[in-house]
């Protein structure tokens, strides 16, 4: 669908330089998703994996983070394998929906109740990111954070239009239950893509 060059907004590499690809696709629909735009693949161009891993090597940053739409609807062990070949490191945003393909230096699984994450990524998962809309997401992230294995990180964010609703919730929780931790859409904040 598109890539740009920015900031990692989420989660632990959050403020660093990354070279996002947004790939095109998405069978889940959550309501409240933040680029709609991306669910139908036939809307976006084609590219090549060359093309892409040509253009994301013209930036000096070595993070790429492949997203979507939901990622794990193509098969990505050509294009993890072409970037770990130009010296990237490759993390993907996913919900874990669909089976794993690839190879990664780190997975960030947010598991939808619209559809839910498929076992085997939640134990190859790096993080945990559960977006609370409403109160019951808590129970939701719970439930994940028992699924994914022991060195996991996990982390909170609030949906973006509920932000100021759920953020005194997800406080007070991440105090109760200090394993969890906070995370904000930066990039939302510092207009950044
Ligand atoms: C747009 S999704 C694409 C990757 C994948 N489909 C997924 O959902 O993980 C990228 C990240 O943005 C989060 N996200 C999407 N819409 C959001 C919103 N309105 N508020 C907060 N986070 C949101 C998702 O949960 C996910 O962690
Ligand atoms: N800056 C920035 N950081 C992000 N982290 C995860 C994003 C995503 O949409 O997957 C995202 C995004 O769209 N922009
Ligand atoms: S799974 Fe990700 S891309 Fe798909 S609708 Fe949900 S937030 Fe949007
Ligand atoms: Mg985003």
């Amino acid at each position: 669908m598109e890539r740009f060059y920015t900031i990692q907004g989420e989660g632990l590499y959050q403020g660093r330089a990354a070279y996002f690809i947004r790939l095109g696709g998405c069978d889940v629909g959550c309501h409240w998703c933040d680029v709609k735009d991306s669910w139908d693949a036939d809307k976006h161009p084609q590219l090549t994996i060359d093309n892409i891993v040509s253009e994301a090597a013209s930036y000096p940053g070595r993070i790429a983070v492949i997203t979507g739409g939901e990622p794990l609807l193509h098969q990505l062990d050509g294009l993890t394998k072409a970037l770990h070949k130009q010296g990237f490191r490759t993390h993907m945003e996913t919900s874990g929906s669909s089976p794993l393909s690839g190879n990664w230096d780190w997975i960030t699984l947010s598991p939808k109740k619209f559809k839910a994450p498929l076992p085997e990524v939640c134990k190859a998962a790096s993080e945990l990111k559960v977006v609370i809309f409403n109160k019951s997401d808590f129970a939701w992230a719970e439930k994940h954070a028992a699924m994914v294995g022991k060195n996991c990180r996990l982390y909170l964010q609030p949906e973006w239009s509920k932000s100021a609703e759920m953020l005194p919730l997800i406080i007070d929780y991440i105090k109760d239950n200090p394993q969890w931790q906070l995370s904000l859409q930066v990039h939302k904040y510092i207009n950044v893509p």
